[in-house]
């Protein structure tokens, strides 16, 4: 599996947090500093001017901020190279069911890992959580098509057809 970091700074809700479920599973790390996130990574961020596409395949990993959507602040990281936001997808988790863009950590996670085609990944790392796996179907025919495309321009044509 391309290896998943995840930057927690402890504002969201413990008991609900999809990112210490992962590590505790033992299928994301979590790094405790920005400073600690490794260079070259995928970052996940909405606020990205990029749209991730299957061409950041040959990235080595992938990480994403898990913090509350109140105090989400990109600022530190606003300079870095592979910072790539996902394309239109709606959330399946319990709190924000149904609203496009804003995931959970883990489902941002799968979907990136779905669209540089690691889609049993995807699969295996939402397996733990009770919604996980409904967060495929319900995004089936974007993520199928996103996962296709050539690059970010081709990702962000085909979200139109979803908007
Ligand atoms: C703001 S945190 C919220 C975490 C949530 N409390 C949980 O327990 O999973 C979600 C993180 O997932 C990633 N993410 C979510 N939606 C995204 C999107 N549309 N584009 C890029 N990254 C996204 C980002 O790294 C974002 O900071």
């Amino acid at each position: 599996m391309i290896p998943l970091y995840i930057y927690r700074d402890n504002t969201c809700d413990p008991a609900k947090c999809t990112a210490k479920k992962l590590a505790r599973r033992g299928l994301a790390r979590i790094v405790p500093a920005i400073a600690k996130i490794p260079r070259s990574t995928i970052l996940l961020d909405p606020t990205a001017e990029r749209a991730l596409s299957p061409a950041d395949r040959n990235l080595p990993s992938i990480t994403a901020l898990d913090c509350s959507w109140e105090v989400l602040d990109t600022g530190a990281v606003a300079s870095w190279r592979n910072r790539r936001a996902l394309p239109f997808l709606v959330a399946a988790n319990p709190v924000n069911f149904g609203r496009p863009f804003r995931l959970t950590t883990v489902e941002a996670m799968a979907a990136a890992l779905y669209i540089l085609g690691e889609k049993e990944d995807a699969k295996t790392i939402l397996a733990p959580f009770g919604w996980g796996l409904r967060f495929l179907e319900v995004n089936a025919e974007p993520l199928e098509d996103y996962a296709g495309a050539k690059d970010s321009a081709e990702v962000v044509a085909l979200q139109a057809l979803y908007m």
